[in-house]
Order: structure tokens, then sequence, then C-alpha cells
């Protein structure tokens, strides 16, 4: 019997003009796996999340999501799927309330899946949810706070909660802890690792202590390649890696306790 994998791609190439940045790409992502890319600037991990959430279509190859081919969907399209995806820039809006915020996402998610004629209900399941959401991310006591107003780590928070309110079951996180302090940091990997329990989750991070904290598998992305896709202690060890990218940032990260 032949696995289906949460997400997989295979031989996945993309060129801007003349230029190959993503050449032949393989990667194959069990179901409940955390998995983080890393790689050097500019080596194509955010091209390969672009690719992955439709926001790009790939030059040539095959990209499925739980079995289903998706490379030639829409954004939209591969959203109502079932993968989410939360971007560097907070896309929440400002002047809503964390509770307004989290009610839209799902109601948003709810969309086709509710008649006018069931939409008083539908609102019903949707502040249920949304409440359940606040828990999650730790938000409750901020529920009628505006957005605008939380700090800049609450902020990151509530983006995580409209990002998992359609309930996708692959989630697609950009450097989810970029900005934020220690303290904050670790604080936001343990929600990040709490409400992603049984979903397949891919982030994209430039911080080893995240990295280490978080995968239970890393992607090395180097100049538009996969050269590396194993645990992290095996990542750790692999010579190619070290030499290509990761030398000193595991020195640090060791060194750091992580
Ligand atoms: N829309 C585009 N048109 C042309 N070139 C692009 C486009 N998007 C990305 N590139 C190029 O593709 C290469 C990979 O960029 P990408 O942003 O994917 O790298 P990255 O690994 O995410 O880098 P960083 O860690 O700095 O965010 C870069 O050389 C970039 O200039």
């Amino acid at each position: 019997m032949s696995t289906t994998y949460a997400l997989e791609l295979k031989d996945v190439r993309k060129n801007f003009g003349k230029t190959e940045i993503i050449r032949g790409v393989n990667l194959a992502v069990e179901p409940g796996e955390r998995v983080a890319v890393i790689g050097p600037n500019g080596a194509g991990k955010s091209t390969l999340f672009n690719l992955i959430s439709g926001r790009f279509g790939p030059s040539s190859g095959d990209i499925l999501l739980n079995g289903q081919r998706i490379q030639h969907k829409t954004p939209y399209e591969i959203n109502r799927m079932g993968l989410a995806r939360s971007f560097q820039i907070t896309n929440i809006f400002p002047k809503l309330s964390v509770f307004e915020n989290l009610r839209c996402a799902v109601l948003w998610s709810l969309g086709y899946k509710y008649t006018f004629f069931k939409f008083l209900s539908g609102l019903k399941d949707a502040n249920e949810r949304a409440d359940q959401l606040l828990e999650m991310i730790r938000l409750d006591k901020k529920r009628d706070v505006l957005a605008v107003n939380l700090t800049y780590a609450e902020q990151r928070a509530l983006e995580i909660g409209v990002t998992i309110a359609g309930g996708a079951d692959v989630i697609l996180l950009d450097e989810p802890t970029a900005g934020m302090s220690k303290s904050e940091t670790s604080r936001f990997i343990h929600l990040i690792k709490e409400v992603t329990v049984g979903k397949t989750l891919l982030t994209v991070e430039h911080d080893m202590g995240v990295v280490f904290g978080l995968a239970d598998k890393i992607a090395v992305v180097v100049y538009g390649e996969v050269i590396a896709f194993d645990t992290p202690e095996a990542v750790r060890a692999n010579a190619k890696v070290q030499e290509a990218y990761l030398g000193s940032s595991v020195a640090d990260s060791q060194a750091g306790g992580h």
C-alpha cells in the first residue's frame, strides 16, 4: 500500500525568466510531521512556500496535497482543500477586536458550507469556534481588545489563530517568531506545538533555536535544491549540510542550549 503524504513535491522546478530558482525539488511530508525549511538567504525557501500555497505555478513538476495535485490551483482553492498559510507580515484586521478577527476567519472558512437560511445557526457555531480558538492561543483575556492594541507577540498569536481557524490540516508558517524576544520565542514555540497537534506543519525559519525546538524534520534548501531532509540530529551531523550552510549556526544554537 502506498503512503498518502500530507504534502508531496515531485521534481518541482521554477524559473523566473531564464533563471532556474527551484531546481528539481523532491519532498514528501508525512501527516502530522513538523518540518522546518532552512537555508541561506536567496536559496528559494519563500519561493517554495509560494509554489505550495499557489501564489506561483511551478514551471514543471507535481505538488500534491493529501494525494491531490494542486499545482494548477489558485491559493483560494488550495486553502479550501486544507492548506493554510500565514505570512511574515501580519494579515489581521487592526480595528477589529481579537474575537471579531477570529470570528471573521471562522465565518470565511464556513462560507460555502452554510446557506443563507442556515446563517444564524452558522453564526452561533462561529462564535463558539472563535471562543475555542481564543483559549487555544491564550488570548481569552484580550477577547475585546482591538488587534492594533495587542503586543507584537500577541498579534502573532492572533495571526496563528486566524490561520488555523478554518481547520486546515496543513499549516505553513513564515518565520513565526521573527521579531520576538527570547522568552517570547520559547513561549511561542510551545504555543505553536500545542495548536498544531495532529496537523502537518511547515515553517520557513532562520532562527536555529526555533528550528531545533520545533521541528521533527528539517529540509535544507541550498541554491534551489533540497540537499538534506532528515531529523534534526541527522541534519546536524550531515557533512554536506555543515559545509554548505549549517556549521556555525548549529554550533551557536548548541552553545545556546537549544
Ligand atoms: N517574483 C520573482 N521574480 C524574480 N526573481 C525572484 C522572484 N521571487 C524570488 N526571486 C529570486 O529567487 C531567489 C530565491 O528567493 P527566495 O525569496 O525564495 O529565497 P529565500 O530562501 O526565501 O531567501 P530569504 O531567506 O532571504 O527570505 C532570489 O534570487 C530571488 O531574487
